[in-house]
């Protein structure tokens, strides 16, 4: 049995902590509220996932755990620390604990496998010994190392997807955030994607957070999950109640949708088509 204090049971259960946090876009002299008081607890380990339709807030919402995007008010404690009252030389250090895997893979076109992997590190001005090191360790997890000289030109894009992973795991992080990371792609290489995340997860024991409008997914991968509608959370809990018993809108939309999917080629062969 793990031996944990109670300050350290606090963290491991509220390990990424969101508290009432707010954020309005303003462009072109409009303004749009995007977060409306968001409260969300992510376990220490596990792999929770966030889902809501487009335009929901999403991206933003996992925006703020990095600072891509700052928040108008409301605190994000990661470990008990908040990140959103760190200097710019603290926030640089935290950020290496937050890995980010994208949708569009957002790779160098003109870098080699290695040269993509290697980037966050090579701009942190670490020892070429220690890149190399890491490097090869980062695409030995994700399945890639006989790929180090290839460029992305000539991937498959689940293969662009690893050298993603790969790249948001050299420093070795502590979360990893995913922002539609197997939505670019067919549903046999989402499955090896999604595979390899609860592997890493499983290994090294980093925290997940999913973002997605997959319930799919979700359901393969997560064991928790929330709804995000309209700018908040309105759902959160056990991937497997929501989907069977969805007390919202969107969770009962996301269920519907789903079990129509699997029934598709039921219904399908049933036609006769
Ligand atoms: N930098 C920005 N400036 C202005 N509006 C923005 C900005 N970023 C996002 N928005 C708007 O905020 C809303 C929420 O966007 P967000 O990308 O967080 O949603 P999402 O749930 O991730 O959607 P999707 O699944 O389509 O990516 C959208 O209406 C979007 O147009």
């Amino acid at each position: 049995m793990i031996n944990v204090t109670l300050n350290d049971r606090d963290i491991l259960d509220g390990y990424i902590q969101i508290s009432d946090l707010h954020k309005t876009f303003h462009t072109q002299g409009r303004s749009l509220q995007v977060l409306k008081g968001i409260n969300l607890t992510v376990r220490k380990g596990e792999i929770f996932g966030i889902i809501g339709f487009s335009g929901a807030g999403k991206s933003t919402l996992v925006r703020c755990i990095n600072r891509l995007e700052t928040p108008d008010s409301g605190s994000i404690k990661v470990g008990g620390v908040d990140i959103l009252k760190l200097s710019k030389k603290e926030l640089l250090e935290a950020r290496k604990k937050i890995g980010m895997v994208f949708q569009t893979f957002n790779l160098f076109e003109a870098k080699t496998v290695y040269q993509n992997i290697a980037y966050p590190l090579a701009i942190s001005r670490i020892p070429k010994k220690e890149i190399k090191r890491r490097v090869l360790e980062a695409a030995e997890l994700v399945g890639l190392s006989d790929k180090l000289n290839a460029y992305p030109g000539g991937l498959s894009g689940g293969q662009k997807q690893r050298v993603g992973i790969a790249r948001a795991l050299v420093n070795r992080p502590e979360i990893l955030l995913c922002d539609e990371a197997t939505s670019a792609l067919d549903p046999q290489t989402t499955l090896q994607i999604l595979d390899l995340l609860k592997e890493i997860n499983h290994s090294t024991g980093i925290t997940i957070l999913m973002i997605t409008h997959e319930l799919d997914a979700i359901r393969y991968t997560c064991e928790r999950m929330a709804v995000l509608e309209d700018a908040q959370i309105i759902e959160v809990g056990l991937v497997e109640d929501i989907f069977n018993n969805p007390h919202s809108r969107t969770g009962a939309l996301f269920a519907k949708v789903y079990t129509e999917l699997q029934r598709m080629p039921e219904l399908v062969n049933g036609a006769g088509i």
